[in-house]
């Protein structure tokens, strides 16, 4: 029989996940998984669950929780050479990733995902010795996300972040930035700069409208220095996803990308708090499979899944 671990946040997505637990624990073993559970106690947990479930030589492990707890269950298995399949119930505030992937929200269809046995290829983000399966980002208005109070979060989901962005307009400031992406270089002041592996981000669903989650490229958006009108200007555009031809916006698709400052700016690994700047960002080329419903997908994240499945 195979052999499943779920990782989930107990605090994550007003904490219905334990509810659900016996009727996930029925569906996994209905489709053939011996299953068991583990409940993260707080951060780095869903890592280090992640890595000893590769070295028990479990088969699927399943990630419970927000984009975070996916972030660190990505990270855990991609250090090792041999990753086994990974599944995903959306249960955080804004599951950017899952919406990438086109898995529900709902607990019992998210598992039917999984137990359908579908799975697709997908990139990873390496950067420094970290991993991202989102989005990278610097900048000051990238700092917003982690100062969401998570009691926040809890009670307005997605508003919660738009409520800071909106008191932290006056702050924003640009930053000198010097990024090199394959054989191109930018080196001026900059509002901030967004590394994406999918083509969903806080709400923003065109941000990166042609980004494809299997292509081997980041898509790399740099916003250059503007003033506040024009930054809400240009936010505004990018919710309709017309950004792109706006000259304070530089949008390429790269592989590898080098960022540097004199001065100290953050990063943010998908939502997170991931270290300061400088740093090499990787695409790891198809790293891990994950369950999704590969029919709704779009043609563009199926490019050669066929001729590979059929040599293997
Ligand atoms: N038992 C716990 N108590 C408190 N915090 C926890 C616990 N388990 C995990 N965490 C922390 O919660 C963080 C965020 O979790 P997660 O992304 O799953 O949910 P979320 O914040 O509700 O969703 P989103 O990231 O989509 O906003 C994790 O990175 C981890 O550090």
């Amino acid at each position: 029989m195979r052999r499943a671990r779920i990782i989930y946040n107990p605090t994550s997505g007003r904490e219905l996940f334990k509810r659900h637990l016996p009727e996930v624990l029925e569906a996994m073993e209905l489709a053939g998984y011996e299953t068991s559970c583990h409940a993260t106690t707080g951060a780095g947990d869903a890592a280090a669950a992640a890595k000893k479930a590769v070295e028990n030589d479990f088969d699927l492990i399943v990630a419970a929780g927000g984009d975070g707890t996916l972030n660190e269950v990505v990270a855990g298995v991609s250090v090792y050479e041999n990753r086994p399949k990974l599944g995903l119930i959306p249960m955080g505030t804004t599951n950017d990733f899952a919406r990438a992937l086109h898995i529900p929200r709902d607990i019992s269809k998210a598992v039917d995902i999984i137990t359908s046995g579908d799975s697709i290829p997908v990139d990873v983000g390496k950067v420094n010795d970290t991993f991202f399966i989102n989005i990278a980002g610097g900048g000051r208005i990238t700092e917003l996300t982690y100062e969401v109070p998570s009691r926040l979060k809890t009670v307005l989901g997605q508003l919660a972040y738009y409520l800071k962005g909106i008191e932290m307009l006056p702050s924003i400031k640009a930053s000198q930035l010097h990024i090199e992406f394959d054989g191109e270089v930018f080196d001026e002041e900059a509002m901030m700069f967004l590394i994406g592996l999918t083509n969903s981000v806080g709400g923003f669903e065109k941000l990166a409208p042609d980004a494809s989650i299997n292509d081997g490229k980041f898509t790399l958006l740099i916003l250059k220095k503007v003033n506040i009108a024009e930054f809400i200007r240009l936010a505004t555009l990018a919710i309709r996803g017309e950004h792109l031809s706006d000259p304070h916006v530089i949008y390429r698709k790269a592989s590898k990308i080098t960022v540097t400052s004199e001065e100290s700016v953050l990063l943010n690994l998908d939502g997170e708090y991931g270290g300061t700047l400088p740093a090499v960002f990787e695409n790891l080329h198809r790293h891990v499979e994950i369950m999704a419903p590969v029919h709704l997908l779009p043609e563009q994240d199926k490019v050669g899944l066929v001729n590979e499945d059929l040599m293997s």
